[in-house]
């Protein structure tokens, strides 16, 4: 498609050398080998992702994309759309879950504003890039035009490139928008060809009937938009949001430039499924933070080969759950670092 020739860019490899390197150097740690667990996974694989014998998390980069999603008119939310926008500037001032853990960890975040339902004019913190005014209803029709898709793609590139020249050695992208639910599952459905019960949960907390209620609406979608032979791109634009499309560029950037990718929940992951159907070696830079207690996560973590680090039964998005992980790979980082080795301490290796 044109203007997004750059998909096809090379994914940068892993530095195999620094992983085995760093594998290696956790084997000589002042430990019985393999006794800190995943954290020696960790810091492993953010060596090879850096190429670095001292890997680290940090700068933190946070990209919050900001959309509504027509298929809101659906009923498929417990909540009215008009929290987005109220949540936008919620985010904006700092009282937002996302915004206070990343003030919490020190990390960076853009916020962009995709494309909610009504253009709220400037406001501080928040950069608009505005698409439109929210996504087609995709029950119904497309949710977004080609010109659409290749701009939220080119939004999604343009937030890493920032983030690049910013410093950041971690990228954790991250949405709000009510409704979202909905095409990400949608999108998880029409690439993994899954039956949308397998898939469909509650959300932000819809009872059994609401569930039954967005289990029609996405079947409707797939209906109107699944035809053999649609490229992922195209799926992409029937299905999705301009978030997600976004975090899909965003995503196949990280992977060219060599920035690390921490994944964050279900929506977050329907992004990271088409970005490893557009390009397969996505998937090495990609780091999973968490599972969702959105029940359809367990499937797309499945089709990833993906085990996340933390179950803490959280099912917020917001980039929440990659938030939750960093203090971890800093951790796991600062250990690799400073441990003595058998050998520093006069400890008798096995
Ligand atoms: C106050 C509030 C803050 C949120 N922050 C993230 N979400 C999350 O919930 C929404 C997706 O769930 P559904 O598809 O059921 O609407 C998205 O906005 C997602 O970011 C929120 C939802 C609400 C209500
Ligand atoms: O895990 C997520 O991304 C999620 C789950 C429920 C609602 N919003 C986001």
């Amino acid at each position: 498609m044109e203007g997004l020739l750059w998909i096809n860019d090379p994914i940068l490899p892993i530095d195999s050398m620094a992983a085995d390197s760093a594998r290696r150097r956790q084997d000589q740690l002042t430990k019985p080998r393999g006794s800190l667990g995943r954290l020696e996974e960790m810091a492993i694989k953010l060596a090879g992702m850096q190429g670095a014998s001292a890997p680290s998390p940090d700068p933190v980069h946070i990209l919050q994309f900001m959309s509504d999603h027509g298929v809101a008119a659906e009923g498929v939310s417990l909540y009215p759309q008009e929290v987005t926008i109220q949540m936008m500037r919620n985010i904006a001032h700092g009282g937002a879950a996302v915004s206070v853990m990343a003030e919490a960890i020190g990390a960076r975040m853009e916020i962009i504003d995709l494309g909610i339902l009504t253009d709220p004019g400037p406001v501080e913190n928040v950069r608009s890039e505005r698409l439109g005014f929210g996504t087609g209803n995709i029950a119904r029709e497309p949710a977004m035009s080609e010109e659409q898709l290749v701009a939220a793609m080119n939004a999604g590139r343009s937030g890493v490139e920032r983030a690049l020249s910013n410093g950041a050695r971690l990228l954790i992208c991250g949405e709000m928008g009510i409704g979202n639910t909905t095409p990400a599952t949608a999108v998880a459905c029409a690439l993994l060809d899954k039956p949308v019960v397998d898939m469909v949960g509650p959300g932000t907390g819809l009872n059994a009937e609401g569930i039954d209620r967005k289990r029609q609406a996405i079947e409707s979608a797939l209906a109107l938009h699944l035809e053999p032979g649609r490229s992922t791109l195209d799926l992409l634009a029937r299905l999705g949001g301009f978030d997600i499309v976004a975090t899909t560029g965003a995503y196949i950037t990280a992977a060219q430039r060599g920035l690390p990718i921490l994944v964050d929940g279900f929506i977050m992951s329907a992004a990271a499924l088409a970005a490893v159907r557009l390009q397969p070696e996505v998937r090495n830079w990609m780091i999973f933070s968490h599972t969702s207690a959105e029940p359809g996560h367990r499937l797309m973590m499945e089709a990833l080969d993906a085990d996340p680090y933390l179950d803490l039964g959280m099912r917020l998005g917001e980039a929440t759950g990659g938030e939750a992980l960093v203090p971890l790979l800093r951790l796991a980082c600062v250990v690799h670092q400073r441990m003595a080795t058998f050998s520093e301490a006069g400890v008798t290796e096995v």
